[in-house]
């Protein structure tokens, strides 16, 4: 990434942000760019009509004849007061329809995005940041600064036309107190667009410092080690890097835009001079004067609000840049050309020759993975941590694609088939899982949105999941809202608000959502148990076991004794398939799966104390 922009790229951005504004806006667009022009003119009629006026006035002209440049003079001046009221209007406006496009269409792309490498990868990151930052108000911003340099480009082109008319010498006095500006200003906007870029990754981190240091996830570890002091200070080392380059550019623009007002005056008062001069001498009217006067300061005034424009317009292309590249990106995972139907499974699922790794730098995870998961039947993955328990149940749910070998579902390879089926037909437990800032019951029926109100299959799968009783047992039951946020005052005043469980209670929550999907074809449990107690996790297992009879599912557990009863038991060793069988089989071959399942029971084992 950087901060500079071809003029075919700025260009581009500029149409697609134009399209957009239009397309959000279509009534309004055009009345919003009449008012720029509007405004444009608004300073050049104000300034003719006050120089007729005066040169009436100066030749002594008759009552009825100026009276009409004066009411001319009064509607521009009423004019040019509302004119920034009703264009604000319309600006707020447009900018509101704009942001609620572009959010839609932000999030609509990332719907696409249907696998998880490319949420993985930083760079994506860093753009999607980016993306969503300038969403709201970028390609608004945008257009708005494309209007304001036409709006400026329309005041400093009539002024000079004007004056032109006047005098060819006085337009040349206008333009050269302005230009040699306007180009050092550009400058000085680019090197601080530069500035500003380069200053970002330490701004990012000074952000990031900032966050931690709120955070409430990090707070208990911030105060037991007593963190707060290290990343406050690596915090302000960040920001005073960030704020010393900021200095340095203002100081240049502080240098550079003393010399050129000093300069820009001169000029100007050198022109006025001669302009006084040259209306003493009879060659200029008073009118003229006023009028020169009138296009000096207009179009200084106008050219350094083209500047602030062309700038702010730079920064925004920049953004919207990466927002175009987000919102209009491919899908990450191939789609099939002609998709087969995931029929209800029936013989299993088969991993043929898997072999798979994050990316073309990093080693390979599985190296030649064979495994069959037989219809109606259990299978569990055993292995030491970073043995690709997890990364096979990402494969089968296909969040990414093998780099070599298939996955098939009754025999169709999960790539021809459309991913969204394929999901339809799983239920799972991530190790990870979420725990949504909404109600109880919203946190489990968000396992099948097509069920969410229905109540009564909602309790039953948090009975099952042993999650009933802590439910019930809260403020508002099943409607109690499990958040550490206010999403509204009245949530705020209402003490209920913003119960919080416990981990073990959050995870019974995520398997009550997972049961609820149970009725699909493979049921995934990825250390459903790992965090509860004793008695919940007998309950848990018990309740899997009676409901694991003639489903599908795959289950990963380090307690080796929940897993024994598993149809099939696989122990993953060095990316490949080491053991398979059933508990007995496994024990008798008194291999790696043995040696596990002694060492765990040994620590169960009654300790006889001398
Ligand atoms: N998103 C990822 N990007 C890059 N590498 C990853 C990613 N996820 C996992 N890995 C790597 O892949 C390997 C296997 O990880 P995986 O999570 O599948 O192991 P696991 O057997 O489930 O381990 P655990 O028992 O600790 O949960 C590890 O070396 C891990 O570092």
């Amino acid at each position: 990434m950087n901060a500079s922009l071809g003029v075919r790229r700025a260009l581009t951005l500029l149409a697609a942000a134009i399209r957009l504004t239009r397309q959000a806006a279509p009534a309004g667009t055009p009345f919003y760019v009449l008012m720029c022009v509007f405004s444009g003119l608004a300073p050049i009629v104000t300034a003719w009509c006050t120089k007729v006026l005066l040169d009436g006035l100066a030749v002594g002209g008759a009552w009825l004849t100026l009276l009409p440049w004066a009411v001319a003079l009064a509607v521009a001046g009423l004019v040019t007061g509302l004119l920034p009221v009703v264009s604000e209007y319309l600006k707020q406006r447009l900018d509101r329809a704009v942001a609620r496009l572009t959010m839609d269409r932000l999030y609509v792309a990332m719907d696409r995005l249907t696998g998880l490498a490319r949420m993985e990868d930083p760079a994506f990151r860093d753009k999607l940041r980016l993306a969503q930052q300038t969403g709201r108000s970028g390609p608004g911003q945008l257009v708005d600064d494309g209007l304001g340099t036409v709006q400026a480009a329309v005041t400093v082109g009539g002024f000079l036309g004007t004056v032109l008319v006047i005098n060819a010498s006085m337009a040349l006095i206008v333009l050269v107190a302005a230009v040699p500006a306007l180009i050092a200003h550009l400058r000085l906007s680019r090197a601080r667009a530069q500035m500003l870029w380069s200053i970002a990754p330490a701004e990012r981190r000074e952000v990031f410092y900032a966050d931690l240091l709120a955070s409430l996830d990090a707070a208990k570890e911030l105060r037991l080690l007593g963190l707060g002091g290290l990343f406050r200070r690596r915090m302000l080392v960040e920001l005073t890097a960030a704020h010393t380059a900021m200095e340095g550019q203002d100081r240049r623009d502080a240098r550079v835009q003393g010399v050129l007002a000093g300069l820009t005056a001169l000029v100007s008062a050198g022109g006025l001079v001669w302009s006084v001069w040259l209306a003493a001498q009879g060659s200029l009217s008073i009118g003229d004067v006023a009028m020169f006067i009138a296009a000096v300061g207009g179009v200084q005034s106008a050219l350094q609000g083209l500047v602030v424009r062309l700038a702010s317009a730079h920064h925004s292309m920049l953004l919207f840049d990466h927002y175009l590249e987000i919102s209009s990106q491919e899908p990450d995972l191939p789609i099939p050309v002609s998709p087969q139907a995931v029929p209800p499974l029936r013989s299993g699922i088969e991993l043929r020759d898997v072999w798979f790794r994050y990316a073309e730098d990093q080693p390979w995870v599985l190296r030649g993975v064979n495994l069959t998961i037989p219809h109606g039947r259990s299978l569990a993955l055993v292995g030491l941590n970073g043995a690709g328990k997890s990364t096979i149940i990402k494969l089968l749910c296909r969040f990414y694609d093998p780099d070599r070998g298939t996955i098939r579902w009754d025999g169709v390879d999960l790539r021809h088939v459309p991913v969204d089926e394929l999901r339809a037909r799983i239920g799972a437990v991530f190790q990870d899982y979420m725990c949504y800032d909404l109600s109880a019951a919203e946190n489990i029926g968000v396992g099948d949105v097509s069920c969410m109100d229905d109540r009564e299959r909602v309790v039953a799968a948090a009975h099952r999941a042993g999650a009933h009783d802590i439910v019930a047992a809260l403020p508002k039951g099943y409607d109690t809202l499990l958040s550490r946020m206010f999403f509204d005052e009245a949530d705020r005043d209402d003490p209920e608000t913003g119960v919080l469980l416990s981990g073990g209670q959050w995870q019974r929550l995520a398997l009550a959502r997972a049961f609820l999907r149970d009725r699909r074809d493979l049921m995934i449990l990825d250390e459903p148990s790992s965090g509860l107690d004793a008695e919940a996790e007998y309950e848990v297992h018990s309740s899997l076991r009676r409901h694991r009879d003639g489903a599908t599912s795959v289950l990963i557990s380090h307690r080796l004794g929940a897993i024994r009863d598993a149809n099939v038991i696989a122990v993953l060793a060095d990316g490949k398939v080491a053991e398979i069988g059933t508990h007995d089989e496994l024990m008798a071959a008194s291999g790696e799966y043995a040696r596990l399942f002694r060492l765990q029971a040994s620590g169960y084992e009654e300790v006889v104390l001398p």
